[in-house]
C-alpha cells in the first residue's frame, strides 16, 4: 500500500485531484487513494461551465471560491494541453423575469436577440472558461505527479483507514464521501450526457433554472457534449434510451447542425448533491480529518477556491 506521507486524499474526480496538487504544491506530501481511475469518475462526464451564475450553499464561500477559481481557470485556458478553453456562449432560461441584474456584470453580456433566444423566455451571451473534462482530468493528473504526489487505486471501508499512512486525511470522495462520514444528507443527483461528433460548433449553450431536464451543449474541439438532466435519488449508473433520444431532439431543436451529428457515447454522472458544500475539520480520536464534498452540480468550478481552503486548513 502507500508510501508515508504527511496527507491522504480520498477521492480522484475533479475535487480529490485539485486538492492533492494544492497540497503537494504548498509542500505537503500527499497521496490520493481513489476506487476509480480518474477518467471513470463522475467528473469526467461533466460539460463543463466553470462561469455563469453561483447558486450554491454556503452563498458567500461559494461566491469566493468561484472568484478564485475563475482566476486560475482563465490562466489554464491560455495553456494549450490544459483542456480548458475561453468561450463564448448563450446562457438562457424558460422562466419569467427577463435577464437578471447581476447578469450584466458577467464577462461579455451582451443581450440575446429574439432570433438567439432559440424559443426560450430570455437570454443572454458571456464568455466564460469551460472545461473538456477527460482531458482536464488528465492535466491534473500529469500536474499532481509533477508535484510530487501520486495515485493508488484502492476502495477505503472507512476513514480511519488511511490514518496509519497519513497524519491527515481528506475526504474529497463525491457522492460516497456522504456515506464515508455518516451523512445522510448527501443525495445522488444523476446526469446524463450524449458525446456526439462536432458538426462545426465553436459556441456553448446553457439553459439555466430547469429542475429535471435543462438544454445545452459544450463544444471540445472534434466533439460535442450534450445535456442533460438532474434526477435527485437515482442511483442508476445505466444510460437511459429515452433520455438521450430527449436530449438529441432538444438540442438539434436550438442548433439544428447538431441533428445528424453521429453519437460517439453517452455519459452517466452521479452528482454529489448536498444543501450544502461540507468543507470543514471534524474532529476525530485518530489523526486529522478534513471533509471536502458535496459540490453538486459545480464541482468543477468550485474546485480550486475548495482545495486552497483544504490547504489553508491542513497547515494551521
Ligand atoms: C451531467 C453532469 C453535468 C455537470 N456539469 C457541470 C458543470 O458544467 N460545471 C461544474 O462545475 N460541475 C458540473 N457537474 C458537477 C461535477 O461533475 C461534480 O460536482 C464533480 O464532478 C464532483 O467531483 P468530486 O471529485 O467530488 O466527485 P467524483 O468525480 O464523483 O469523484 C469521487 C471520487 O471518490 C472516489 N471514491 C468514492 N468512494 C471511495 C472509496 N470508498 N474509497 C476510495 N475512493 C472512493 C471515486 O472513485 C472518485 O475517484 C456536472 C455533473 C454531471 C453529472
Amino acid at each position: 500500500m502507500a508510501q508515508h506521507a504527511d496527507v491522504v486524499v480520498v477521492g480522484g474526480g475533479v475535487v480529490g485531484l485539485t486538492t492533492a496538487i494544492a497540497l503537494n504544491e504548498a509542500g505537503l506530501r500527499t497521496v490520493v487513494w481513489t476506487a476509480e481511475v480518474p477518467r471513470q469518475t463522475t467528473s469526467a462526464v461533466a460539460g463543463a461551465l466553470l462561469g455563469g451564475p453561483v447558486m450554491t450553499e454556503p452563498r458567500d464561500d461559494a461566491v469566493r471560491w468561484q472568484k478564485t477559481g475563475l482566476e486560475i481557470f482563465d490562466e489554464l485556458a491560455t495553456h494549450p494541453h490544459s483542456g480548458v478553453t475561453a468561450a463564448r456562449g448563450r446562457l438562457v432560461t424558460r422562466m419569467d423575469g427577463g435577464t437578471p441584474p447581476w447578469a450584466r456584470d458577467l464577462p461579455g453580456f451582451a443581450e440575446c436577440s429574439p432570433d438567439e433566444l432559440a424559443g426560450f423566455k430570455a437570454g443572454f451571451w458571456i464568455t466564460s472558461p469551460i472545461a473538456d473534462m477527460p482531458c482536464y482530468l488528465d492535466y491534473l493528473v500529469d500536474r499532481l505527479c509533477r508535484s510530487g504526489g501520486d495515485i493508488e487505486i484502492c476502495t477505503v471501508a472507512s476513514l480511519e483507514q488511511p490514518t496509519s499512512h497519513a497524519p491527515i486525511v481528506v475526504n474529497c470522495a463525491g457522492v460516497a464521501g456522504g456515506t464515508l462520514a455518516c451523512d445522510d444528507s448527501v443525495t445522488p443527483v444523476r446526469g446524463q450526457h450524449v458525446v456526439v461528433e462536432n458538426p462545426g460548433l465553436t459556441e456553448f449553450f446553457y439553459e439555466g433554472g430547469a429542475d429535471d431536464d435543462w438544454t445545452g451543449f459544450f463544444p471540445h474541439g472534434d466533439r460535442v457534449v450534450l445535456g442533460g438532466n438532474a434526477r435527485k435519488g437515482d442511483w442508476n449508473l445505466e444510460p437511459d434510451e429515452a433520455q438521450t433520444a430527449d436530449i438529441l431532439r432538444r438540442c438539434a431543436e436550438v442548433e439544428p447542425r447538431l441533428a445528424d451529428a453521429p453519437v460517439i457515447k453517452v455519459d452517466v454522472g452521479l452528482r454529489p448533491g448536498r444543501p450544502s458544500i461540507r468543507l470543514e475539520e471534524q474532529q476525530v480520536d485518530e489523526g486529522r480529518l478534513i471533509h471536502n464534498y458535496g459540490h453538486g452540480g459545480v464541482g468543477v468550478s468550485m474546485s480550486w477556491g475548495c482545495a486552497l481552503d483544504v490547504v489553508k486548513l491542513a497547515s494551521a
